[in-house]
């Protein structure tokens, strides 16, 4: 894989570089609630910029549904970027149409531009490798190098992740260096115990990372929006929380394979529960009853880890030699529910080993919580992403940058 000091040795005055960031931040309205993941692609435009590149930087930002979407714009970011940079950042209201075009023709030597959502754009998600081409050649259109930076993102086949690439001189960026660089470590060298802990809301994506861990963690501790899946499995009833119907059979195997390979899964014991899902503008008081993990109301919805939970997983950490966590045990953005969240977070403060945050929310929640981000071993701006990784599969993302 070549690296952005390569590109940047050869000289890159006047050449348009087009910097395939993840800038997908979590956003209330406007406002930016954690900009970590900007932060962590300044290095890249920084060193572009000062050697005199036309910056052209694109990310998605949440998942709209192929069409131009206000509320997933990536203005807000764009005047972030602006901000970190100290310079004034230009931003296309649109992805490759006239107004990407004519920003990024106007764009002089060492400025920099944001384009509109690549996720406006049927063709950046499409499964369709032809649809995903086209759009592609009209990104390639707007630059004459490619470089990849948006870790979060690698593991997903997209356009301008998987298939620009192909069309550029393309290099890795030094976000996407340093993160392969830690996580390459950790795969090959695991300290043991090695402790995973699982949570969020991207259930149906992350399941199946699952199936790998039973191979090579030591324990796997679940929460978030994953463990209804689990506890359903079990033959409990799950009231109203989120729940992948469809991969019950999967989990009740891992339940299974787990036990015959002496790998701990650990499942909550008691969960906080409601009758709605709490307003996070408002964050009035959600006021939720804490119940066994095996008595949900069926009007019920779990919203995060219980007391004895927190105790549970708090114990499981306390010895591990590696942890990786992704995935909030609740729903943290409300106060109500980030007390499960904040009790791993502590665990992994508190635990001996090396500890690995990966995941955009739960990297933000790490930090918004209050946490100091140096008492962790690396905090990963990709949880999908990072976890594919140690399952040691191929990113489509890191493979298009192989030379
Ligand atoms: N029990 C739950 N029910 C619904 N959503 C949940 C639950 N627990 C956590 N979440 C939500 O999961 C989201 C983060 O999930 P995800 O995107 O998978 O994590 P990451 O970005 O760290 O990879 C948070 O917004 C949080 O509110
Ligand atoms: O937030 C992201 O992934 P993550 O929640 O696994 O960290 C990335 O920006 C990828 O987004 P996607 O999961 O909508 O493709």
């Amino acid at each position: 894989m070549k690296t952005i000091a390569e590109l940047l040795s050869a000289g890159v005055a006047g050449k348009r570089v087009f910097v395939r960031a993840d800038l997908n931040v979590p956003l209330d309205g406007t406002t930016i609630t954690d900009d970590g993941r900007i932060r962590a692609v300044v290095p890249t435009v920084k060193a572009l910029a000062e050697a005199g590149a036309r910056v052209v930087v694109a990310s998605h930002l949440g998942r709209p549904k192929g069409a131009p979407d206000p509320a997933f714009s990536l203005a807000p970011a764009a005047a972030r970027l602006g901000e970190l940079l100290g310079a004034e950042v230009a931003f296309a209201t649109d992805t490759v149409g006239d107004s990407a075009q004519a920003t990024v023709g106007g764009l002089a030597d060492g400025r920099v531009a944001v384009i509109e959502n690549l996720r406006f754009n049927a063709g950046e998600t499409s499964k369709d490798d032809a649809e995903r081409a086209a759009f592609a050649d009209r990104l390639a259109a707007l630059a004459d190098v490619y470089v990849g930076d948006g870790f979060g993102a690698v593991h997903r086949k997209h356009a301008s992740v998987y298939d620009l690439p192909a069309r550029l001189p393309h290099y890795a960026g030094h976000l996407i260096a340093t993160e392969v660089g830690v996580l390459k470590k950790l795969s090959e060298d695991v300290q043991r115990p090695y402790v995973v802990a699982l949570g969020g809301a991207k259930v149906s994506d992350k399941l199946a990372v699952i199936d790998q861990l039973l191979g090579k963690a030591d324990r796997l501790l679940i929460g978030g929006g994953m463990a209804y899946t689990f506890l359903k499995a079990k033959g409990y009833e799950v009231g109203i929380s989120l729940l992948q119907e469809d991969q019950i059979p999967a989990v009740t195997e891992y339940l299974e394979r787990a036990e015959k390979n002496g790998v701990e899964l650990v499942l909550p014991v008691d969960v906080l529960v409601a009758t709605e899902f709490p307003d996070l503008k408002t964050k009035a008081p959600a006021n939720p009853t804490t119940v066994a993990a095996d008595t949900i109301p069926a009007d019920q919805e779990g919203l995060d880890i219980g007391p004895e939970t927190r105790k549970l997983y708090a114990s499981k950490l306390a010895d591990a030699a590696t942890v990786f966590w992704n995935g909030p045990m609740g729903v943290f953005e409300h106060p109500d529910y980030a007390e499960g969240t904040k009790a791993v977070a502590q665990a992994l403060v508190d635990a001996p080993g090396f500890t690995v945050v990966g995941g955009g929310d739960s990297a933000a929640a790490v930090r918004t919580l209050g946490f100091d981000e140096t008492a962790f071993g690396h905090i990963s701006t990709g949880g999908g992403a990072s976890l594919e990784y140690l399952e040691g599969k191929t990113l489509p993302g890191l493979a298009a940058l192989e030379d």
